[in-house]
């Protein structure tokens, strides 16, 4: 039989499931797509054990047919039982402290995709393997990484639908939106369903549910937008960090970034620029894809201190990649986060 979307429902349909039936009959099988031998569906409607166990039947039915290169059986994670994440913000009076957190960084940039995620993640590593108990909020709710950089797919739970229980990774207590979604599925919010969320990120985990904090580390969205105002105005921060590469065009936005929490009267503690010194692994030979000293130089006009240079290298793109953050091992990479933790910890905000 050729391969076709009616031969995988016909083999499907074939198959039975844990809970009785079929998977087609009982309306479980939904987004399927075959082409050219990828075969992908999702599995939703009935309880998470159940779709779990059934996965493996219907992963081993389908690589039996004829054709099949690829297959991704997906079961959406949702939001802990009983609870939306997602509404209109709550009226709240001024900015409030994070329950049980002592310390509150924000890390942004003007710019994307300059490692402001892969910056959160391994300070956020390396500040808890300095001994502190840390946070890590992904807020970064439309594209959130934090999964990925962290290597985790556990759904945070809440037992009272109220409160949402963080996960931990790497001995960090972490949150992200995108462990409540599926993988593939977009946030389609306007700024004041964003500004619930973070509200609820913020207000209804339960940060301390492993101890009280000594610092929570946000990853922010890059740019000015809804959620950076919505931070600024609604909760109580150290201060934020800059992320820039030393590129004039990425610089350029870090001021930005950089004017607004000025204005939102969040003292920015200082500038980092990642992606600096590249050392070729092979001859050794430095060079400076994007530059050098730019963000050094510009802290220093600015009158804000310089935190420090991360080295470009490929073992900390893989490290995101693979879940482990480089700040966990050993190396330049993690010792130049272990500086950069070190000189958090003196100047006294984590
Ligand atoms: N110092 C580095 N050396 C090598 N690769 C890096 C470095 N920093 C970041 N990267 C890689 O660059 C890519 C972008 O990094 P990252 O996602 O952290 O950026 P971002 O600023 O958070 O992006 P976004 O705007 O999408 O939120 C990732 O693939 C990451 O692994």
């Amino acid at each position: 039989m050729v391969l076709s979307k009616e031969s995988v429902l016909a083999t499907l349909k074939a198959t039975p499931v844990p809970g009785g039936g079929d998977a087609v009959s009982r309306g479980l099988v939904h987004a399927l797509a075959v082409e050219s031998g990828v075969v992908r569906l999702v599995l939703e409607g009935a309880p998470e054990p159940e779709l779990v166990a059934m996965r493996p039947l219907i992963e081993a039915a389908l690589r039996a047919l004829d054709g099949v290169k690829s297959l991704s059986v997906v079961i959406p994670a949702a939001a802990p039982k009983g609870m939306k994440i997602g509404g209109h913000p709550k009226p709240q009076e001024g900015p409030v402290p994070v329950a049980g957190v002592r310390h509150v960084i924000a890390v942004g940039s003007g710019k994307g995709g300059v490692g402001k995620s892969t910056v959160s993640a391994n300070l956020a590593v390396a500040l808890a393997r300095a001994g502190k108990r840390v946070g890590l909020l992904d807020a970064d709710l439309y594209g959130p990484s934090q999964p990925r950089m962290m290597g985790t797919t556990t759904k945070p739970r809440s037992s009272d639908g109220d409160r949402i229980e963080p996960v931990v990774a790497h001995g960090v207590v972490m949150m992200s939106l995108g462990l409540m979604l599926r993988e593939d599925e977009a946030v389609i919010w306007r700024g004041p369903m964003l500004m619930g969320a973070m509200q609820q990120l913020l207000g209804q985990v339960r940060w301390n549910a492993h101890g009280d904090l000594d610092v929570l580390v946000i990853d922010l969205p890059p740019g000015t937008g809804d959620i950076q105002l919505s931070l600024c105005q609604k909760t109580v921060l150290d201060g934020a960090v800059i992320v820039s590469t030393p590129q004039d065009v990425a610089l350029l936005d870090a001021k930005k970034a950089i004017d607004m929490f000025s204005r939102l009267k969040v003292p920015v503690l200082g500038l980092i620029e990642n992606m600096s010194t590249y050392i070729c692994p092979n001859c050794g030979h430095e060079a400076h894809l994007f530059g050098h000293g730019g963000v050094q130089a510009e802290a220093g006009r600015l009158g804000l201190p310089f935190l420090g240079a991360l080295p470009l290298a490929l073992e900390v793109r893989l490290a995101g990649d693979a879940g482990t953050p480089v700040a966990t091992g050993e190396g330049p990479a993690a010792e130049a986060y272990a500086a950069l933790a070190a000189q958090m910890i003196a100047a006294g905000v984590a």
